[in-house]
Order: structure tokens, then C-alpha cells, then sequence
């Protein structure tokens, strides 16, 4: 059904060594090929290392069994001859295939595109990542969430110290990268313990206030709707003797690709007690809106000695959920448990949410109606009428069963495959009848 398409369903029971994708180039639709249509396909533009750590047999064998196929997209060819998709899923950084998602998605509005790339493009710095959570004012659920005091500093490093004295910014302090740029130098942190040792550092930069929490961190993952807490190591904290007693910048080790989750650790209930459940239900909501994404995790930790002082120090777009071993990439913990069931559930509400207010006809001169929804007209002249422009559902279970693009002339043939497709399987047409594809009778084209 998939013209120029890596199917990764074929992927399944891979051994770890297997190349990361299998090359399924399937052969354009037949007519009155039988139907075996995902309700959802989602494209993906990922790095090879996030296919292999998002793209686990277990998630793509749930996937499919509710109906959602993942293809993988080839950034090398136009991305209007790909497809068709419900979904684009990626996360690649450069500003040339932002410009491609965006020509896109003004071609294709129909599609949705997880996430829109200027929202992500928010994230990617680290000055305007916090910028939302310090406008939060979440005082009336259950604690109080904070951004860490902050100095952007874009140039000359021997400035850094008396702008961190001018800015009252009490040591020490995290310098961390200004820019995420998915490379690892992005994510080069250094812990300064003295004032003077700040000028020895790179801009651009952010520095940071070093919050004490007790060396856990509670990573907040937000699916769509849902949102899911862990905890993990994190940091050490700072005392007073190590203060008095060191200088310098001191690089960081990379802590949340080494630690596993600190779940099941014998903690102190005072630091491991997760965050208020309303606290993170209306965070997520919050920063959800704000930030016009559904895929994002936030970092937070609570101010150590503190009962509900919660400080987000990072946000990530689409986060690791399985973590692989460096150069082999074999999978060796989940980051996030459970993730197959709730990406899987999130996708299907995408499609669920999408379709539910869009009502079509499909109609044959016998004006036989098929379900609430869909009647034909003839058996060899089809009459769509889509005020969705693109898409015909099935209006009982509220799922696409098949796309109608606007450019019927030149997808003419995938378009009759896809309503043979919905035709064979609701009115039990017989595979050779012939019919013809007209113009979506909706209007908006
Ligand atoms: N302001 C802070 N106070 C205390 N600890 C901090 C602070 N900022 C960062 N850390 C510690 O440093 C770690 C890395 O920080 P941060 O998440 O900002 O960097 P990152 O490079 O974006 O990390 P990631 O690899 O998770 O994306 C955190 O997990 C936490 O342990
Ligand atoms: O690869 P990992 O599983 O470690 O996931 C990391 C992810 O890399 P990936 O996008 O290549 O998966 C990182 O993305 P970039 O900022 O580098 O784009 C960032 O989101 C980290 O916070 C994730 O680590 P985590 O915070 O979940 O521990």
C-alpha cells in the first residue's frame, strides 16, 4: 500500500546485530489489491541510534496490532512523494529539514507533524527552553515550580565574573551549553565552584544556579495527554566544606546516560516521595500549551530540605525512552517502562481526535447505505464527498480507512486503491469491479 517506503514492521524479531531498518520497497497499489490498511501510518525521520532505542520490536508489534504502521522517511527524496502519512514523527535538528517539514505541512494540513519544528527549535536553546516555566504560577497545586536563576553569556569569557556578581548569582554554578544541538558537545556540562575560575569557561553559555535535591531527579515524561514520572540519580549535592574547599571548573559526567532508574533504590522517602500528582497533571497541561508540543520530558528536582519547592532544570523534545549500550546500540534498561503501551495509545487518540468531527459519503446510484455515514451511488462511479477534504473514516469505529489527497490526478491510483480497499471490506465488492475516483465534493479545494 506504501510507495517509496521503508515498512519497519519488517523489522520485527531482528537480531540486535541486524541493520537498523529493513528495506521493504513495496510495488505501487493494484486495484482491488485486498485490503490489509493501517488505520495509522506514521513516518519517522529519526537518527539511527533513536530508531533502534524508540523502534523496539515490543512497540512495533503492539503498533500494529491496534492498526498503526511505522515507514521510515528518506530525507534524501522530496517528501511529497513519500507517504502518504497521518503522522510525521521526528527529531532532526538542521534548518534544512525544518524548511522541508514546513513546506510540508503547508502542502499538507492534514497531516499531523509531531511536533511543529519552531516549537522544537524552542527547546534547542537553553535561554528560551525555561522561559515558560518561569511564567508559571502553579502555587495553588500542591508546590511551587521554579526556573533556576539564570545569566546567558554569548561572548568574551573574562567578563564572566563580574556579570555573575552583578547578576547576584550565588555559587555554584552549572555552565551548560547555550545550544542543543543533539551532539554530545551540547550537552558538555561543567560545575563551577569560584567566581574567578568562571572565566576559564566557552560561550555561549547559560550559568546556572546549582540547586541542592538530594541526588535524585524526577524526569517527567509528557505523551500527548499523558503524564508519567521516574526517578533517577542524579548530582550529588553541593555542602559548605566542598564549597570552601574547591575551586575551578569541574566538567560533569553526562549523569543521565549512566544512571538507570532510581525506582527500586533504598532511598530516603523524604527525597525519593515522587511530586503531586495534580502538580504534575496541571504542569504538563501548563507546558503542553505553552510550549505547543505532545512529545517532551522535563527535568525537575525538588530543592533538597523542602517539602514542595520544585525547580525544572532541562526540557528535552522527544526524549530517550530505552537506553543503548554506546557503540553496539544494544538496548540495555528501559528509561521508561511501559512506553510501547502509552506511545501507542497516544497515537491512537491522535487519529481518534483528528477524524472525530469529519463526516463523509461515499455513495452509488443505489444510494445504499453502508454505515451511519457512507452510501454509494454506482458501483463503477464513485462519488466521494469529504468535507475533511483528504480523509474518509469509518464512521463506527471513528478510524481512517483510507486518504484521499487533494491532487486526484496524479494519485488517482492510490486513491482508487484505498476506497477499493474500504469498498471490498464494507460492501464485499468483487476485486475486478472498476471504478472511477472523483473530486472531493467538500469545497475547500
Ligand atoms: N541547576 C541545577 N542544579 C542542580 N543540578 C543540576 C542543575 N542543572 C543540571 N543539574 C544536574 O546536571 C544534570 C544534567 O543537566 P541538564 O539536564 O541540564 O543537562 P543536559 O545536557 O541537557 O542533560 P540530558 O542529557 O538529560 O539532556 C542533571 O540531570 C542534574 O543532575
Ligand atoms: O539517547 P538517550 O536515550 O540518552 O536520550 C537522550 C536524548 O538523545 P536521543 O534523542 O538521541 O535519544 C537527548 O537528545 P538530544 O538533546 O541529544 O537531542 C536528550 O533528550 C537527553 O535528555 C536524552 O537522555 P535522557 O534525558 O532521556 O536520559
Amino acid at each position: 500500500m506504501r510507495l517509496h517506503a521503508e515498512v519497519l514492521d519488517e523489522m520485527e524479531g531482528e537480531g540486535e546485530e541486524g541493520s537498523v531498518m529493513a528495506s521493504a520497497a513495496l510495488s505501487p497499489p493494484l486495484i482491488g489489491a485486498v485490503p490489509t490498511a493501517p488505520r495509522l501510518v506514521v513516518g519517522y525521520a529519526l537518527t539511527k541510534k533513536k530508531v533502534k532505542s524508540f523502534l523496539q520490536p515490543k512497540l512495533l508489534q503492539l503498533a500494529r496490532k491496534n492498526g498503526i504502521s511505522f515507514v521510515s522517511i528518506d530525507e534524501s527524496l522530496p517528501l511529497s512523494e513519500q507517504g502518504p502519512f497521518d503522522v510525521i514523527l521526528h527529531k532532526i535538528t538542521s534548518k534544512e529539514w525544518q524548511q522541508v517539514l514546513e513546506d510540508y505541512h503547508e502542502e499538507h494540513p492534514e497531516v499531523t507533524v509531531l511536533d511543529p519544528p519552531n516549537a522544537i527549535e524552542h527547546l534547542n536553546n537553553r535561554q528560551s527552553m525555561l522561559e515558560e516555566v518561569a511564567d508559571l504560577n502553579l502555587s495553588n497545586f500542591y508546590g511551587e515550580v521554579f526556573a533556576p536563576r539564570q545569566l546567558v553569556i554569548t561572548k568574551d569569557p573574562s567578563s564572566i565574573p563580574t556579570a555573575v556578581a552583578m547578576a547576584g548569582l550565588t555559587l555554584p554554578l552549572v555552565a551548560k551549553p547555550l545550544v542543543v544541538d543533539g551532539t554530545s558537545k551540547g550537552h558538555e556540562l561543567y560545575l563551577a565552584y569560584d567566581e574567578a575560575s568562571l572565566s576559564m569557561l566557552h560561550p555561549p553559555l547559560v550559568l546556572q544556579e546549582f540547586i541542592n535535591h538530594g541526588g535524585i531527579l524526577f524526569k517527567v515524561y509528557i505523551i500527548g495527554e499523558t503524564v508519567h514520572v521516574v526517578r533517577r540519580f542524579s548530582l550529588p549535592d553541593v555542602n559548605t566544606y566542598d564549597l570552601l574547599n574547591n575551586v575551578g571548573v569541574y566538567r560533569l559526567p553526562r549523569v543521565s546516560c549512566a544512571a538507570a532508574s532510581a525506582d527500586g533504590a533504598d532511598l530516603d522517602p523524604l527525597i525519593a516521595e515522587l511530586p503531586p500528582r495534580p502538580l504534575l497533571e496541571k504542569l504538563g497541561r501548563e507546558l503542553r500549551g505553552r510550549l505547543g508540543l505532545r512529545l517532551f520530558n522535563i527535568d525537575m528536582i525538588r530543592e533538597l530540605g523542602t517539602k514542595d519547592r520544585y525547580y525544572i532544570i532541562d526540557i528535552n523534545y522527544f526524549p530517550g525512552v530505552v537506553a543503548l549500550l554506546s557503540l553496539s546500540f544494544i538496548p540495555c534498561y528501559g528509561k521508561m517502562p511501559g512506553y510501547e503501551h502509552i506511545f501507542t495509545d497516544f497515537l491512537l487518540s491522535l487519529a481518534q481526535s483528528k477524524y472525530k468531527n469529519c463526516e463523509c459519503k461515499v455513495q452509488t446510484d443505489s444510494a445504499r447505505q453502508v454505515s451511519s455515514r457512507m452510501t454509494m451511488t454506482t458501483d463503477k462511479d464513485i462519488l466521494v464527498l469529504c468535507p475533511c477534504r483528504y480523509r474518509v473514516f469509518n464512521a463506527d469505529t471513528n478510524a481512517m480507512e483510507f486518504q484521499l489527497a487533494p491532487s486526484v490526478d496524479t494519485r488517482t491510483r492510490q486513491h482508487a486503491n484505498f476506497l477499493f480497499q474500504l469498498l471490498s471490506m464494507d460492501l464485499g465488492l468483487s476485486d475486478d469491479q472498476a471504478f472511477r475516483v472523483h473530486h472531493c465534493r467538500c469545497g475547500s479545494r
